[in-house]
């Protein structure tokens, strides 16, 4: 029965998701493991990269209704994965290294487990039918990951940037470098509702989360997977245009809005995916 599932369509559209899951987590554990990346970007680098790829996934599978729920059970799957390792009922420090800040096997159980549970539920939701479904997993992926590298970035070079200024001798910097501190100041200025976050970080989500999603709306557009919706969904606005940019700049904006709230802990996990996907429905209409 499993094997005959296996053998259509579905059953390699599966296969493939499992296995590239299976690979490109593996390839994050070790680039963490070895030390390859510090282990916060080994961490970001599956973050951003595990969506995109998902999705593109997608159209692999058939128009079965059934279709969702296996796509679905592969997030499930590794969510299940990340439980038994958090708990350490099985141990597999690969997996902890990609995949934890610390090093320590309970923060699975936190922010990644709940990045499954969230592209669990906007497949079963949205599939492959709604922009919304891939604007929120996408900005989740590539806007929330790129806030912390940028944000990170833009405190450092700003902090070592006004270094020198402050120590060197009077009308030792030239012109050029004074306009790059201004700029780096301003990216690294902290957020007036949350003074953990920078300016640069969000805008980094904004537009990082906008850049992911643009080519896999595409992406899904040219594959027809939208075509359920009939051509006046969203009133012709999938189709490659400013307004569909328009519509992904505001989901993407407003991802990083709900991004930069000061919630703590791995919250925003949810609330980019739930802020992006009622954006979504609200301005594409499906
Ligand atoms: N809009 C943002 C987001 C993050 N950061 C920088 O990245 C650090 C960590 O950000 P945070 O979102 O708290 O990261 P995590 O929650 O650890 O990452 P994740 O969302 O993947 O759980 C912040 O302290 C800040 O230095 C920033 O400058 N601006
Ligand atoms: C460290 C992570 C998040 C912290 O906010 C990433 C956690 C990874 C997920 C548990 C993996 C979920 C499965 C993927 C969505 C499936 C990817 C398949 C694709 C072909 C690579």
């Amino acid at each position: 029965m499993i094997a005959a599932l296996l053998q259509g369509q579905n059953g390699r559209a599966f296969l493939t998701t499992l296995g590239g899951a299976v690979a490109y987590i593996g390839v994050c554990g070790v680039v963490g493991r070895l030390g390859l990346l510090p282990t916060r970007l080994a961490r970001k680098m599956m973050h951003i990269g595990t969506g995109p790829l998902y999705m593109l996934c997608w159209p692999l599978y058939s128009a079965a209704p059934s279709s969702r729920w296996l796509a679905a059970s592969v997030p499930a799957l590794a969510g299940v994965q990340f439980m038994l390792v958090g708990t350490g009922i099985v141990r597999d420090d690969t997996l902890v290294a990609g995949a934890s800040r610390s090093g320590r096997r309970e923060e699975l159980l936190r922010g990644p487990l709940l990045y499954a549970a969230v592209h669990v539920a906007a497949t079963l939701i949205w599939w492959r039918h709604s922009p919304c479904g891939v604007l929120a997993l996408a900005i989740l992926c590539a806007g929330d990951g790129l806030a912390e590298v940028v944000g990170r970035a833009c405190s450092s070079a700003a902090a070592s940037a006004d270094a020198p200024a402050r120590g060197g001798k009077k009308g030792s910097v030239d012109s050029g470098s004074t306009w790059r501190r201004s700029v780096l100041r301003a990216l690294a200025r902290p957020l007036p509702h949350n003074c953990d976050k920078t300016v640069g970080g969000t805008l980094a989500c904004w537009l990082g989360g906008a850049a992911a999603s643009l080519p896999l709306l595409l992406y899904f557009m040219r594959h027809g997977m939208f075509a359920s919706a009939g051509p006046a969904a969203a009133g012709g606005v999938l189709q490659w245009g400013w307004p569909l940019v328009r519509g992904v700049l505001l989901c993407s904006g407003f991802g990083a809005l709900a991004e930069s709230l000061p919630l703590g802990g791995e919250a925003d996990n949810v609330t980019i995916a739930l802020a992006v996907g009622l954006c979504s429905r609200a301005y594409f209409g499906f």
